[in-house]
C-alpha cells in the first residue's frame, strides 16, 4: 500500500516545495482497502513525488494513466476518489442497476420550471475506478465526423478536424466484429478497447429493427462515416463481458513500476507554486486523513464533466465573482470554467404495449433467476435487449446522408416506471423479461446550456448542477423534442409493428391529462414533465479561444491543446472540454480526447510517439 504525507491543517494557495527532489515515504498503510490496493508497491514508489498526477480514473483517466506509463521513466499518479472496479459491473443486463449502487456520486440537478417536472433530474456519474465507462450503457459510437471538423472550425485548429481525430479513435479500438474489422478506414484492430455485438440478440429486437428500415432508414455503420441508418449497437464489451477504461486500458498495465493508483483518494484541490500547478491535495478516504502529492511536470484533470470544474473551482480558477462570494481566492479569473454544461435531452413519453406472453419467458422460474443471478460471459447477461437496436434519424428522412438530430432508442420496462414523473426510470428488477417497449427519441442538437458551479467552499460538498434542459430562448430545443415524440408515436403504423402487434399505450401521462393525448400541447407537456437528462453531459471546461466574444461565450476556459489558460502545468483532459457535443454518445469521443490529451503532453515533454 502507499502513503502520502498528512497534511494537518489545510494551507494557503501557494503550498509546493520549492526543491523539487524525489522524496520517498515508508509509511505503511493500515491494512484496510480495496483487493486492488493490498498489493504493496515497490519501495520507490510509496512517493509523493511524481513526473504526472492524473486526477479521475475514468474513461479519459485510465487512458491517460495508460499512454503516460508507457515512458518508463516517468513517475505517474493516477488518484481515484472512489473504489476499486467490482466484478459487479461486468454483466451488460443489469447494468442500469449500478446507477443504485455507491459506484454514482448520485448527484442531483437543480429544480428547474423548463424540464423535469421542476423536481430536478439524477445527474448519475461513475465513482470507481473505470469511472463512468464502468456503469455506462456499453453503447460505442463517435458521432459524425462533421461533428469534430466544427471543433475544428471553432478552435481555428486543423488537429480537432475528423481527419486529425479519426487516427485516435483508431488506435484505441480492438473491432471484434468481422464485418467491420474490414473496413480499415474506420476501424482498427489491436487497441485496447474492444468493440463487438452482444451475442443474446433479444426476439424484440428484429421487430424494431425493421420498423426502423420501414420509415426508410438504410442499414449503416454508423461509425464509418455516415451517421444516419439503423444498426445493431457496436459496444465495449469483450466476449459479452464489460470492457470499462480501467479493465481495457489500465488492469492491463496495473504492473508498470512507474505507475501508482490510489483509490478512495477524493482530490480536493490543485497545490499551485508562483500561480503554476505543481500538486494535488486528497482526502485519503482509508485513513480520513488529507494528503498531499506532488507533480514535477503537469496536474491532468480528469475528474469528469462536473468535478474538474469543480476542483477548478475550488482551486481559486473559475469565475472571479463566483469564487469572490463564497470567499475562495481568485488565482485565475476563468468565467468558462463550469460553464457551456451541454447535454442531448429525450423523454420517457411513449410507451409500446407487448402482447401477452412476448418476449418469451423461460418456463421455469428458477432457470429465469439463475439468469438473472449467475453472469457468465455470453450468457442471458450478455445482452442489453432492446436497446441494442440503434437508429439515428436525419430531419429530411433516410435518403439524406447529412448529420442525424434524433436518436431513436429503445428499453425494455416493466409496469411501474411508466407514468410517473420522474427522469430515469427506476432500474427494472429483472432487465431480461418485460413486458412493454420505452422509446426514447434523443435529440442530438441541443442549444440549452446550464452550468456547474459551487454549493459552497467544502470540496466534500456535491456541485450546483444547473442543467437548463430544454430552457434555450427560441424554443428550439422543445419544438425538436416535440417532432420526436411524434415520430417515435408515429411508429405505430409501421408494418412491422403492426405485424407484431405493438400498440401505443394511450393512458395520459402523469400531469398531463388535460391535454389531447397526441396533441402538440400534450407532447409539450411530456417534454417538460416527464424530460429525461440523458448520460452525454460535456463542455464544462471547453477548449476556445481565449477571449469571450460573439459566438464565443465565455471564451475557453483551455486552449486546442487542453492546458488551463494562465495556469501553467496543468491540463484538462475528459468530458469538460468538449467545444461542442457530438451527435451520439459520448465515451468513445472522451477516449479519442485521453488519447490526444496523453499525445499533446509526450509531444511538450520531448517523447512524442
Ligand atoms: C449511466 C450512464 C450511461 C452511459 N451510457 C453510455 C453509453 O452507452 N455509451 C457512451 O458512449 N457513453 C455513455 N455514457 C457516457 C460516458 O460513459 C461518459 O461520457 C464518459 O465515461 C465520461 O468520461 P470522463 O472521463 O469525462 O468522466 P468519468 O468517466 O465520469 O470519470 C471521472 C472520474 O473522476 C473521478 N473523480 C471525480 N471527482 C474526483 C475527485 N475530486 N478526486 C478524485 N477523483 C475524482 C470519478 O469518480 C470518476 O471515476 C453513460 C454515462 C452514464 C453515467
Amino acid at each position: 500500500m502507499q502513503q502520502t504525507t498528512p497534511v494537518p491543517t489545510p494551507a494557503p494557495a501557494d503550498t509546493c516545495p520549492a526543491v523539487t527532489m524525489f522524496t520517498l515515504f515508508f509509511v505503511s498503510l493500515s491494512a484496510r482497502g480495496d483487493r486492488d490496493d493490498l498489493q504493496r508497491p515497490p519501495p520507490a514508489l510509496r512517493a509523493t513525488e511524481f513526473d504526472f498526477i492524473v486526477v479521475g480514473g475514468g474513461s479519459a483517466g485510465c487512458v491517460l494513466a495508460s499512454r503516460l506509463s508507457e515512458v518508463a521513466h516517468w513517475r505517474v499518479l493516477l488518484l481515484e476518489a472512489g473504489r476499486a472496479e467490482p466484478e459487479e459491473t461486468r454483466a451488460p443486463a443489469t447494468y442500469r442497476n449500478l446507477q443504485l449502487t455507491d459506484m454514482n456520486w448520485h448527484y442531483r440537478s437543480e429544480p428547474e420550471q423548463s424540464h423535469c417536472n421542476n423536481t430536478g433530474c439524477p445527474c448519475p456519474k461513475g465513482k470507481v475506478l473505470g469511472g463512468s465507462s464502468a456503469i455506462n450503457g456499453f453503447v460505442y459510437i463517435r458521432g459524425s465526423p462533421q461533428d469534430y471538423d466544427d471543433w475544428g472550425d471553432a478552435l481555428q485548429d486543423d488537429t480537432w478536424r475528423w481527419t486529425s481525430v479519426l487516427p485516435f479513435f483508431l488506435r484505441s479500438e480492438n473491432v471484434l466484429v468481422d464485418d467491420l474489422a474490414q473496413d480499415t478506414t474506420f476501424h482498427s484492430r489491436g487497441g485496447e478497447l474492444p468493440v463487438e455485438r452482444l451475442p443474446n440478440v433479444d426476439p424484440v429486437n428484429k421487430v424494431l429493427y425493421n420498423a426502423m428500415l420501414d420509415i426508410g432508414l438504410p442499414e449503416r455503420d454508423p461509425n464509418a462515416g455516415i451517421q444516419v441508418g439503423v444498426s445493431l449497437a457496436q459496444t465495449t464489451t469483450l466476449n459479452g463481458e464489460r470492457a470499462s477504461a480501467n479493465r481495457a486500458f489500465l488492469a492491463p498495465v496495473r504492473h508498470r513500476p512507474n505507475l501508482v493508483v490510489r483509490t478512495r483518494a477524493h482530490v480536493t484541490r490543485v497545490l499551485l507554486r508562483h500561480g503554476q500547478a505543481c500538486g494535488v491535495e486528497y482526502r485519503d478516504g482509508y485513513s480520513g486523513q488529507l494528503r498531499r502529492a506532488y507533480a514535477n511536470k503537469e496536474v491532468v484533470l480528469s475528474a469528469g464533466v462536473m468535478n474538474t470544474p469543480q476542483i477548478l473551482m475550488l482551486s481559486g480558477i473559475g469565475p472571479k465573482q463566483h469564487l469572490s462570494s463564497l470567499g475562495i481566492k481568485v488565482v485565475q479569473d476563468l468565467p468558462a470554467v463550469g460553464e457551456n454544461l451541454m447535454n442531448h435531452v429525450t423523454s420517457l413519453g411513449i410507451e409500446y404495449l407487448l402482447p401477452d406472453g412476448w418476449p418469451p419467458l423461460p418456463a421455469d422460474i428458477n432457470a429465469r433467476v439463475q439468469d438473472f443471478t449467475h453472469f457468465v460471459p455470453g450468457g442471458p447477461l450478455s445482452s442489453l435487449g432492446p436497446e441494442e437496436v440503434n437508429a439515428f434519424v436525419g430531419w429530411r428522412g433516410p435518403a439524406v446522408d447529412d448529420r442525424p438530430v434524433f436518436n431513436l432508442r429503445f428499453y425494455g420496462d416493466i409496469p411501474k416506471s411508466h407514468g410517473a414523473p420522474e427522469c430515469v426510470p427506476a432500474p427494472p428488477q429483472d432487465p431480461l423479461y418485460y413486458d412493454r417497449i420505452l422509446v426514447t427519441p434523443v435529440v442530438l442538437a441541443c442549444r440549452s446550456v446550464g452550468s456547474v458551479r459551487l454549493r459552497s467552499a467544502d470540496p466534500l460538498a456535491a456541485p450546483r448542477i444547473r442543467l437548463n434542459l430544454l430552457g434555450d430562448r427560441e424554443g428550439h430545443d422543445l419544438t425538436a423534442l416535440v417532432a420526436a415524440l411524434q415520430l417515435a408515436a408515429s411508429l405505430e403504423d409501421t408494418p412491422a409493428f403492426r405485424a407484431a402487434n405493438l400498440t401505443l399505450n394511450r393512458a395520459p401521462l402523469a400531469g398531463c391529462g388535460r391535454e389531447a393525448f397526441g396533441s402538440v400541447p400534450y407532447w409539450r407537456c411530456v417534454a417538460r414533465v416527464h424530460t429525461l437528462n440523458t448520460f452525454h453531459a460535456a463542455g464544462t471546461a471547453r477548449m476556445g479561444p481565449a477571449a469571450a466574444g460573439p459566438g464565443h461565450g465565455q471564451g475557453g476556459a483551455l486552449d486546442p491543446r487542453m492546458r488551463v489558460r494562465g495556469v501553467p502545468r496543468l491540463r484538462v483532459a475528459d468530458a469538460s472540454v468538449f467545444p461542442s457535443l457530438p451527435r451520439g454518445n459520448t465515451n468513445a469521443p472522451v477516449i479519442m480526447v485521453g488519447e490526444r490529451a496523453a499525445h499533446f503532453i509526450r509531444q511538450t515533454w520531448g517523447q512524442a510517439v
